[in-house]
């Protein structure tokens, strides 16, 4: 039987990440990986349109405006939109490290209401990878980098081959995606050997 544990704490033999040579350097803009992507995706009109930094080390900083779009219960962000930030943001750590990888586990603490027009400051960093897997972490703070923590988060990305979306993506985004000389660039960005 396959025993699947559920912690996120990171195994016996987890090393520390490992910043790729060519990761973009501190204070960099990262840019989407995906123009139709939820949460970053510019080309997105539904989307969080989250603006994701390179930080020091394997770490990230993003901004995201709560819209009145975004609410849950009157004038407050729903906890789904939230933790979609908070996975985007440690999402955007694959390009530190140049490696593709989707969110296998998430857990989400929600420590206080956040408004709408609240600006969030998010800031995500891997703290240790064993194999495929990448044990990650981000914070959300109210008002400025130093504001009171919202929520935060656990995950547990897998690393993946661009195979992964072509075996499961519909056909019809693929084959856009793969005619895209930009996507195709960026797809390269995060993983050493597309
Ligand atoms: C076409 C052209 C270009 C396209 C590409 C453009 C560039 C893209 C660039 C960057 C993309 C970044 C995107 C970020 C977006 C934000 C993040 C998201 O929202 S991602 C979406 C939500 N997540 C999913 O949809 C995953 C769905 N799940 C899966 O596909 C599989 O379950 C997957 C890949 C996660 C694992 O499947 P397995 O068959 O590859 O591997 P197994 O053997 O099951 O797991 C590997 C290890 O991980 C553990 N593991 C897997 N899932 C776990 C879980 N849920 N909890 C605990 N451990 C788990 C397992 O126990 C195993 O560990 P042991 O090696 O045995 O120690």
């Amino acid at each position: 039987m396959n025993v699947r544990t559920t912690s996120l704490t990171p195994p016996a033999g987890a090393i520390a990440p490992v910043r790729h040579p060519d990761a973009p350097a501190p204070g960099e803009l990262l840019g989407a990986h995906y123009d139709q992507c939820f949460g970053c995706g510019e080309a997105q009109p539904h989307g969080l349109h989250l603006a994701t930094r390179a930080g020091e080390g394997v770490s990230v900083t993003a901004r995201f405006t709560v819209k009145a779009a975004h609410q849950g219960a009157p004038g407050l962000a729903h906890g789904g939109v939230l933790a979609a930030a908070l996975d985007e943001t440690m999402g955007a750590l694959g390009w530190l490290l140049r490696v593709i990888a989707v969110t296998g586990r998430l857990e989400t603490d929600f420590v206080r209401p956040v408004p709408v027009d609240t600006d969030l400051y998010l800031d995500a960093h891997v703290v240790a990878v064993r194999g495929r897997k990448i044990y990650s972490t981000a914070t959300g703070r109210i008002g400025g980098p130093d504001g009171p923590v919202a929520v935060r988060a656990d995950a547990l990305f897998i690393e993946v081959k661009v195979d992964h979306f072509i075996a499961n993506g519909r056909p019809e985004e693929i084959n856009a995606a793969l005619s895209d000389p930009d996507q195709v660039k960026v797809a390269r960005a995060f993983e050493v050997n597309p």
